[in-house]
């Protein structure tokens, strides 16, 4: 199917409107204390725990996906009454040569593994070389695929060609699921940002993602809401239900409550499952890990830089 690009074309984007709008969301004002616990808990099943580091080794993957596995110790979650939950995180991300060692660490468990690919973060390799970088992970046993799109087009509003090449990675990555990582950071502007997004869900993406984590600027609410209301439009007009992943920078507690907010405020409770929604987070599961433990013995057993009070 080509491109329609009434989708988007002429869709304007009020920015300060949005910057208000997100500043509404605040955890404390739509989230009551006493359910704060619960949903630091569903938190942590849509996390896509992560490690994207050039120092990333089988050890580091194989530590990751232990906590992946088990991501809240055993007594916060007998505290929280859930020893009997099998709590896990949404997915382990990593970089493709690692995915053999998430693959084998995880195991027997139903845990994705999920790989960035496409010369994750830039892109800037030949179409030809991130297609195979694709069909790579996935034939190591990805069962996600995030891809990051060519900023270059979205800039100078190549829809067309953007438009080929993401359904182009939607045809390499077979079975797999796919993220398109936006890298709003860089798009100069939330209609550009409204417009990729469109891009990138009628080629075919799962999820549409804001940010790699190495732009200057990451996930933040704002553009969310962008991308938010660009999936909700494209459900609307197609009845295709397509999830979100902000990632990047995300290390508090509160925001993943923040997050959530907005999901349930703009799309239903419905997006607030694994398979439509997860966080992009190497380090925000110690901060809840914390904050839950807090709920529990009402102390903190390490120092929390990020209290949710
Ligand atoms: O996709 C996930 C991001 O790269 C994670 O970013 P972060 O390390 O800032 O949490």
């Amino acid at each position: 199917m080509p491109l329609d690009l009434s989708m988007f074309e002429g869709h304007a984007v009020n920015r300060s409107a949005a910057e208000r709008r997100a500043s509404t969301l605040s955890a404390r004002r739509s989230v009551k204390k006493v359910y704060q616990a619960a949903w630091l808990v569903n938190a942590v099943r849509m996390i896509d725990l992560t490690t994207l580091s050039g120092d990333d080794t089988e050890g580091k993957v194989q530590r990751l996906c232990a906590k992946a596995r088990q991501p809240i110790a055993p007594y916060i979650m007998d505290g929280l009454g859930l020893s009997d939950m099998d709590l896990t995180v949404g997915a382990v991300c990593v970089y493709p040569t690692m995915v053999p060692h998430a693959v084998k660490a995880l195991k027997g468990t139903s845990i994705p593994v999920a790989s960035v690919a496409t010369g994750f973060p830039a892109g800037l390799i030949p179409l030809n070389l991130r297609l195979e970088e694709i069909k790579y992970a996935v034939g190591e046993g990805a069962g996600e695929i995030d891809i990051v799109i060519n900023r270059e087009m979205a800039l100078k509003q190549e829809w067309n060609q953007l438009y080929d090449e993401i359904a182009a990675m939607r045809e390499a990555c077979g079975e797999a699921h796919l993220k398109a990582i936006l890298a709003t950071g860089e798009l100069e502007t939330l209609r550009n940002v409204y417009a990729a997004s469109m891009v990138a869900m009628q080629a075919g993406a799962d999820f549409i993602k804001t940010s790699t984590g190495k732009e200057g600027v990451n996930a933040t609410l704002p553009v969310s809401l962008t991308m938010v209301r660009a999936l909700r439009d494209y459900g609307d007009a197609t009845g295709y239900q397509i999830g979100f992943k902000p990632a990047g920078g995300i290390k508090a507690a509160k925001e993943a409550i923040a997050w959530q907010v907005l999901m349930k405020e703009e799309m239903g409770r419905e997006w607030l499952e694994p398979h439509l929604f997860r966080f992009g987070a190497s380090s925000m599961l110690g901060d809840i890990e914390r904050q839950l433990e807090h709920h529990v013995t009402g102390r903190y057993a390490s120092s929390s830089r990020h209290a949710m009070s």
